[in-house]
This record gives structure tokens, C-alpha cells and sequence, in this order.
């Protein structure tokens, strides 16, 4: 709990002064004011989260945490559950949709095992484990409180050491059969939403199937009773491990002044319980992509977050974070070598 308390306290505001700067650089460049769009918001943010006119973001990993849930077992996923650890190594051999699309941004793939429900060590995975999966939230809790707390400050480390190593964005993604369904019941939960109205397909779920996730959810959420108004609460009756994880990503990142660009639907999820243990953090998220998940617009207005992609895209994994790396590195890109009205002599 002490990291967790110490990371949240460390959270502060981003740099105003420096925003400005970078506003009047982005004003003085050769483009009608604000013509390139959130490539431009992009940059005042980097420059009020790094506190410098100027940024180095080169280095930028995708960390991606694997666990099971006990929900599985109320068939609330088309899929085995084996899925999750025959996939997440190939996160890190670069096969992956996460794994070739990081690739493709130059970044790095760290993943991490925090509840996946095997013996084995997993080739090229750090191990974390909590525990093999969490409990079925339709019968009790997913994990106590201590679990909750455990599975954020995991993800609170793994991110200082990659900053420690000199990371300079990082991106949060997920593996775990069955975790659209404790995602789609914290969405509920902080947003009041009743989950027949918000439940999608996850990784391909029929209309019957759809049908019985939401009422397996709505049962979840009445038996437990989550409390909006203390996330760990939500995160310990309603979550899962890398939920938790990836939460405490969003935390260190803001508290070391990096930022975090989130993924899809289950990051979204992990967003709202990071946002709604310290709202602040939300300064330091970049929403990548506007997941394909019917409750999407729903969480990012939550969140108060605007993707920077609409893609149709489902898979999560870290996918669309790595994508976005590439849209991040544009953005510096045109930053630091558009040319402003003065050097170009085109005085309007
Ligand atoms: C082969 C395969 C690779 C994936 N990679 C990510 N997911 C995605 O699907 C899962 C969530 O969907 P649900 O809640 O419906 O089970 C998560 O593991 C998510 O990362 C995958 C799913 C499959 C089948
Ligand atoms: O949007 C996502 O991230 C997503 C949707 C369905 C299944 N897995 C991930």
C-alpha cells in the first residue's frame, strides 16, 4: 500500500508554462493556427507532461500483463482460456498483433504474467503471479483487497524500472480470455450503466452469448455490491489482475512525468479505476484508439479522453498503443522540422 499511497502522492499538474511554449511554437509554424489538429495537442501535452519546450520520446515500450478469470467458467468467452498463455509469448516474440505492430514502431515488448492460470514458466515472460486466475465474480469477489492492491503496485514497479532504464513513453496492453467481462462490469459500475445496454462481443461472442455475458455481469455487480467511490473496491469485487496492472502503469507514468497511451476497452477499464484513485492522472493518459466495443464512447466520456484513431479495431493486447507510437513520433517529427513564418520569410 505504501507505493501505491507514495505513487499517488507524487502525481502533480502538468506544466502550463511549458504548454504555452509549445503552443506558440506550434502557432509560429508555417499552417493556419491549429490546422494540425490533435498532432498538435499532442505536442502541448508531451511539453506540459516532460516540462520542456522540447522532448526525446525514441524510447517507448509496451508493457502487457497476462491473467485468467474465475468468471470464464460461466462461459462468458467463445474461446479456451488456454489462450492466454499460449498467446502472451507471442507478444514477446514479436507474432503477436501487439508483438509485430511494436515491432513496426521500433518499441519494446515487456510481458508479464500476474494470474495466468498455469505451472509453467512462460518463455520470454516475467513472472509475477498473484495467484492462477481470480475467483468467479459472479459467485463472490474476483481477489481480496490486498490482491487488488498487489496487482496495481506491480504494474507501479514494472513501469519505474523501464523509466529507470530511460524509457520515455510507455503503453499499457493486456492478455486474458474472459477480461472484457470484468472490464465491462467496472465500466457499469462507475458510469451506472446498465450492463445489457453496454455488453459487446469481446472476441466474438454471438447475440445469445452477448445476452448472457450482461446478465452474468449484472449478477456480478449485484452480489458484490462495488462502490463507485472507492476504486479498489470495484477493482478487488469486479476486476482482474492485469486490470489492476495496468492501473498502476497509468500511476507510476504520471508520477515520473511520462506519459501513458492506453489501448482498448479492457484499457479503458484500468483507466477509470487509475483515474478514480487520482484524477490527475488523466493529464498524463493518451487515449490511442476508439475500440469497436459498443461501451467505448460511454468509458472514454468517463474518462473525459478522445482517441487520436478510430480503426474498428477489437483485439487489445497493447495494439493500439503501438500503433499510436508511430502517430506520437509524426507529431514530434513535424514539431521539431516544420518550418515557422519568419525562417520560411512568409510574413501574412
Ligand atoms: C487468439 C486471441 C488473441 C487475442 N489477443 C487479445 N485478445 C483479446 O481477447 C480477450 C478478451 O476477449 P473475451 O473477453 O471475449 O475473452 C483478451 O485476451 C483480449 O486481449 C485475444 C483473443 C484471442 C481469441
Ligand atoms: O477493444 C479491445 O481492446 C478489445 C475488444 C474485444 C476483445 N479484446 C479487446
Amino acid at each position: 500500500m505504501n507505493l501505491l499511497k507514495q505513487t499517488i502522492n507524487s502525481i502533480s499538474k502538468l506544466d502550463y508554462f511549458h504548454m504555452e511554449e509549445s503552443k506558440k511554437r506550434l502557432d509560429s509554424l508555417i499552417k493556419p493556427v491549429g490546422s494540425l489538429g490533435k498532432l498538435e495537442d499532442i505536442c502541448i501535452k508531451l511539453s506540459g507532461i516532460y516540462q520542456s519546450k522540447y522532448f526525446d520520446v525514441q524510447k517507448k515500450a509496451i508493457i502487457a500483463f497476462a491473467a485468467d478469470h474465475g468468471v470464464y467458467e460461466e462461459g462468458v468467452s467463445p474461446v479456451p482460456q488456454a489462450i492466454t498463455k499460449i498467446q502472451i509469448p507471442n507478444y514477446v516474440k514479436g507474432v503477436s498483433g501487439v508483438g509485430v505492430l511494436s515491432k513496426f514502431a521500433g518499441a519494446k515488448v515487456v510481458a508479464v504474467d500476474v494470474g495466468i492460470n498455469c505451472d509453467e514458466k512462460l518463455e520470454g515472460v516475467l513472472d509475477y503471479k498473484i495467484r492462477k486466475g481470480t475467483d468467479n465474480m459472479s459467485k463472490g469477489p474476483s481477489m481480496s483487497k490486498e490482491e487488488a492492491i498487489k496487482s496495481i503496485e506491480i504494474g507501479i514497479e514494472i513501469a519505474n524500472n523501464l523509466i529507470d532504464e530511460g524509457y520515455k513513453v510507455l503503453g499499457i496492453g493486456e492478455m486474458g480470455i474472459g477480461n472484457t467481462t470484468p472490464s465491462t462490469a467496472i465500466i457499469s459500475v462507475f458510469g451506472d450503466f446498465n450492463p445489457k445496454d453496454i455488453t459487446g462481443m469481446g472476441c466474438g461472442l454471438d447475440s445469445n452469448g452477448i445476452v448472457h455475458k450482461a446478465n452474468v455481469i449484472e449478477k456480478s455487480i449485484k452480489l458484490n455490491c462495488p462502490d463507485k467511490k472507492d476504486a479498489l473496491d470495484v477493482l478487488s469485487k469486479v476486476g482482474g489482475f492485469e486490470i489492476g496492472s495496468m492501473a498502476g502503469v497509468i500511476l507510476a507514468a504520471s508520477s515520473r512525468r511520462v506519459p501513458v497511451v492506453i489501448d482498448g476497452f479492457i484499457s479503458y477499464a484500468s483507466a477509470l479505476i487509475a483515474y478514480n484513485l487520482c484524477p490527475l492522472c488523466k493529464d498524463y493518459i493518451i487515449a490511442s484508439h476508439f475500440s469497436a466495443e459498443p461501451a467505448s464512447q460511454k468509458a472514454l466520456s468517463l474518462l473525459g479522453l478522445d482517441p487520436m484513431l478510430n480503426m474498428n479495431m477489437r483485439l487489445g493486447e497493447g495494439s493500439g498503443a503501438a500503433l499510436a507510437f508511430n502517430i506520437i513520433d509524426a507529431a514530434n517529427y513535424m514539431y521539431e522540422n516544420m518550418l515557422t513564418f519568419e525562417e520560411a520569410n512568409m510574413n501574412i
